[in-house]
C-alpha cells in the first residue's frame, strides 16, 4: 500500500511532498533573507494552520476584517516551502506573511537569530494524528488506507507523509512548552496527566 518513493522528497531527514516542493528553494532555504518585520506562523501540518492564517489575516489585512477584498487566504499568507503559486517573496512588500511546516533545524538562519516574529501552534499530537490520518485518506496519492494502525506506525517513526513530528521542535522547545502551558492552565478545573506514570 505504500507508494511513498514516488511522492516524497526526503530533504536533510525530513519527507516533503514532492511535486510541491522546489529542491533549488530546498538548498537555499538557510540563506533566504529574512527581514524583521516578517511574521512566520509555523506549524506541524493537522495542527491548525488556517484558523491560525484566517486570525493573522484579520489583524493584518483590514480588506479581510471587513471582507471588501476578494484575496484567498494563500495570496495573503503563501506557504513558504510549498510556493505552488510561485509568489514572488522577495519582491514582497513589508510586512510579509508567510506559513511553514518546516522543521526547527531547516528554518533560514535569520530566523534562527531571532529576527521577525513566529506564531508556532501546537497541537496534542494524537489529535495532530488523528486528524492527519483523514486528511491522508482524502488526499489520494498519500494512501493512507483504513489501517490506522500502519499509519500510526509512520508518524511515530517520522517516516510518514511530511515531516516528523517528534522533532519539530527540540526537546528544550518541548520543554519550554510544557512549563509555560502548565502555568497557565493551573487555575482551570480540568485535571491534566503530564506524568504518565501518575495516578
Ligand atoms: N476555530 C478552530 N478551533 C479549533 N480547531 C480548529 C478551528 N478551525 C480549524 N480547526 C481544526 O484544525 C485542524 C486542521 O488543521 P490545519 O489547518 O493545520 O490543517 C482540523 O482538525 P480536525 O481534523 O481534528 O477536525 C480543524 O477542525
Ligand atoms: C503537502 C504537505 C501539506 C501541506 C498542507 C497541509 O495542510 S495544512 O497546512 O495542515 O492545513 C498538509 C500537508
Amino acid at each position: 500500500m505504500d507508494n511513498k518513493d514516488t511522492y516524497l522528497l526526503n530533504f536533510k531527514g525530513y519527507n516533503f511532498e514532492s511535486s510541491f516542493v522546489d529542491a533549488d528553494f530546498l538548498e537555499n532555504l538557510d540563506d533566504f533573507e529574512i527581514r524583521d518585520d516578517d511574521v512566520f506562523i509555523i506549524t506541524f501540518p493537522k495542527s491548525g494552520t488556517i484558523w491560525t492564517q484566517q486570525i493573522l489575516s484579520l489583524i493584518y489585512f483590514e480588506g479581510h476584517r471587513n471582507r471588501t477584498e476578494d484575496l484567498s487566504t494563500l495570496d495573503r499568507i503563501p506557504f513558504f516551502e510549498y510556493n505552488i503559486r510561485k509568489t514572488d517573496f522577495l519582491n514582497r512588500p513589508s510586512p510579509r506573511l508567510f506559513c511553514s511546516h518546516l522543521p526547527y533545524y531547516l528554518v533560514p538562519k535569520g530566523l534562527k537569530s531571532k529576527k521577525a516574529k513566529i506564531i508556532y501552534v501546537y497541537r496534542n499530537p494524537k489529535d495532530v494524528m488523528t486528524s492527519y490520518f483523514h486528511f491522508s485518506n482524502l488526499v489520494v496519492r498519500f494512501e493512507a488506507g483504513n489501517d490506522m494502525e500502519h499509519f500510526m506506525k509512520r508518524f511515530l517513526d517520522g517516516n510518514g507523509t511530511v515531516g516528523d513530528w517528534k522533532h519539530h521542535l527540540t526537546v528544550e522547545q518541548n520543554e519550554r512548552f510544557d512549563k509555560i502551558f502548565q502555568r497557565n492552565m493551573k487555575d482551570l478545573p480540568l485535571k491534566f496527566i503530564w506524568d504518565l506514570n501518575e495516578e
